[in-house]
């Protein structure tokens, strides 16, 4: 591919610096250099150049992918721009690089082969040079969604701080009780004051809901009250409705809909027309299945996993102590077993674990039972973690089926733990004449009502000041999160498009099956 174009035959390019957000821009490995070498063009032309690439070469073999946020001065191409105030600002004074580069990149993978593709990039999230709100012309507001999660409230708290301390905001306000909150009258008045001390409590200081998201009536609330800064906490639900709250403030081309309308018996076709309202909206993604695509790890897992391991030790305790013992520990994890993994590696108390994703069975050569009764003759006891979602299938075949969701849509689960305490109690009872001791024990909630540990609330307040950076900076319709240990700014439907989970044929878990020496019950199951 040529490069060599001048920088003026791009000038035609340059309005769409922004353009086509999230767009998906593709280098080869010759314009990564040119990418980052010229110095005598202006910033605007060289991504100006960037668009021409991604024009005409998106069918390429290429093998540098940058898969950018959208901004503000996408579809509000005339936006001023200021200085960022961070410069006045005495701690961030004596830092060496005050600022993120525009091309500073994140690889989504960094163990790559010599000849192999350099893959997807993300944009590194912090403070840019300039910025696209005055504070004192900024409205912020926040919003938290769906389940609970260690340090919810550690990123309330900074993100209040981080628009007070860093950008001098004041005008920050607190939506209570999730996407609802948007209809009701009343807002709380967030200052650094107010959240001061909400870190050191779990849950959310702003309340929580599941369901009511309502897009048009969310944007027109938030035209209403003249916000302009969106921050919205929670997991891939919360991150779906982040995504449809931007595509309705923003004016894409891309997101202009054409909507059949059926009025008496006459079809017609109507264009609807996005907002284009200065407002940027900024994801912070929550969840404890630690089930969000992308990023390495949502925050609170570390601590959810560290309060596991009381219930892991409890059960662990009672069992030793008498004869026979069989403890089962249920955690949470609908769809993804990533809890009760790391709590069973963590642990080493732990004999078997069972997620979601690998499937299991009880009776027969391989299976669960013949597993139970081997390590009671080795040991006199075993400790079973289970993750809810796990062994679904065997619960609703024994009659108990049910298609009931909760209010966002999420389906709801039968209960695997007293389902397995009772066919583990039953075999050993009635077919093998075996008293076991079961001690059952279901510590889903307590895991994640607590406050957050330490490098939580250090991974909360990276979140949430990244988040204040990328808004100020006018980006939009991201989600932020670490890849790779490095802060990135993703596009919201990049974290959404698939749920993130254990991955049967990586090294995680069988370290796992190598320190338990479960069954594998695939192979077994192949076997027999
Ligand atoms: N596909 C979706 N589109 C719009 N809003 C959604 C969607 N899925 C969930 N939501 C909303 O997001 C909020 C939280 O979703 P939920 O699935 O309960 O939790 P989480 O965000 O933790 O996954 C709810 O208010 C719900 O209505
Ligand atoms: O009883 P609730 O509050 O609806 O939540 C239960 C579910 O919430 C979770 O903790 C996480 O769900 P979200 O991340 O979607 O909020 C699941 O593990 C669990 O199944
Ligand atoms: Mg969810």
């Amino acid at each position: 591919m040529d490069l060599s174009v001048s920088s003026s035959s791009l000038v035609p390019f340059s309005l769409s610096l922004h353009s086509n957000a999230p767009k998906l821009l593709r280098l080869s490995r010759t314009s990564t250099t040119f990418f980052r070498k010229p110095p005598s063009i202006s910033r605007q032309n060289k991504l100006a150049i960037i668009t021409a690439i991604q024009v005409s070469t998106q069918s390429e073999n290429d093998d540098f992918v940058l898969e950018d946020v959208p901004h503000l001065t996408n579809f509000l191409p005339d936006l001023p721009s200021y200085p960022n105030p961070l410069n006045k600002r005495q701690a961030y004074s004596i830092v060496k690089k005050n600022f993120v580069s525009p091309e500073d990149v994140v690889a989504q993978n960094v163990v790559i082969q010599k000849e192999s593709p350099r893959g997807v990039h993300f944009r590194r999230a912090g403070p840019r040079e300039k910025v696209y709100f005055e504070p004192e012309k900024v409205r912020a507001c926040i919003v938290t969604c769906g389940g609970l999660c260690p340090g919810i409230n550690t990123v309330i708290r900074e993100i209040v701080c981080g628009l007070n301390n860093m950008y001098g905001v004041q005008d920050i306000l607190g939506i209570e009780g999730g996407y609802k909150g948007f209809y009701s009258k009343n807002t709380l008045m967030l200052t650094p004051k107010v959240v001061n001390d909400i870190h050191k409590r779990g849950g959310t200081f702003l309340r929580t809901s599941r369901g009511g998201h309502d897009t048009h009536k969310i944007v027109d609330n938030i035209q209403d009250r003249g916000i302009n800064q969106v921050y919205i906490i929670g997991g891939d639900g919360t991150q779906r409705g982040a995504s449809l709250i931007y595509e309705e403030m923003s004016m894409e081309r891309s997101h202009s809909l054409i909507h059949l309308v059926l009025f008496y018996n006459h079809l017609f076709m109507k264009e609807v027309k996005k907002r284009g309202l200065k407002v940027a909206v900024a994801g912070i993604p929550k969840t404890i299945d630690n089930d969000i695509a992308v990023i390495d790890k949502s925050f609170g897992f570390d601590t959810a996993v560290e309060e596991a391991q009381r219930a892991i030790n409890a059960a662990h305790v009672e069992v030793e102590s008498v004869e026979n013992g069989v403890g089962i520990v249920k955690l949470m994890g609908r769809y993804s077993g990533f809890i009760a993994m790391y709590a069973t590696q963590a642990s080493r108390d732990v004999d078997c674990c069972l997620i979601p994703e690998s499937p299991f069975y009880l009776e027969g050569r391989g299976g669960l039972f013949e597993f139970i009764e081997q390590r009671l003759k080795e040991n006199g006891h075993l400790v079973i973690v289970v993750a809810e979602g796990a062994g679904q299938e065997y619960v609703a075949a024994e009659g108990h089926a049910s298609d009931k969701k909760d209010a966002s849509g999420n389906k709801l689960l039968l209960d695997v733990g007293p389902w397995l305490s009772d066919k583990i109690k039953d075999h050993f009872t009635v077919f093998r004449k075996m008293a076991v001791n079961m001690k059952y024990i279901d510590p889903t909630y307590m895991i994640r009502a607590i406050p957050s540990n330490a490098s939580d609330n250090i991974y909360c307040t990276l979140l949430a000041q990244g988040a204040v950076h990328g808004a100020m900076a006018g980006y939009t319709g991201f989600t932020i999160g670490p890849v790779n240990s490095k802060h990135a700014y993703i596009p919201i439907a990049r974290v959404t498009e698939r749920q993130k989970t254990v991955k049967l044929s990586d090294r995680m878990w069988a370290r796992l099956l190598a320190s338990t020496n479960q069954p594998d019950f695939v192979a077994s199951e192949q076997e027999s």
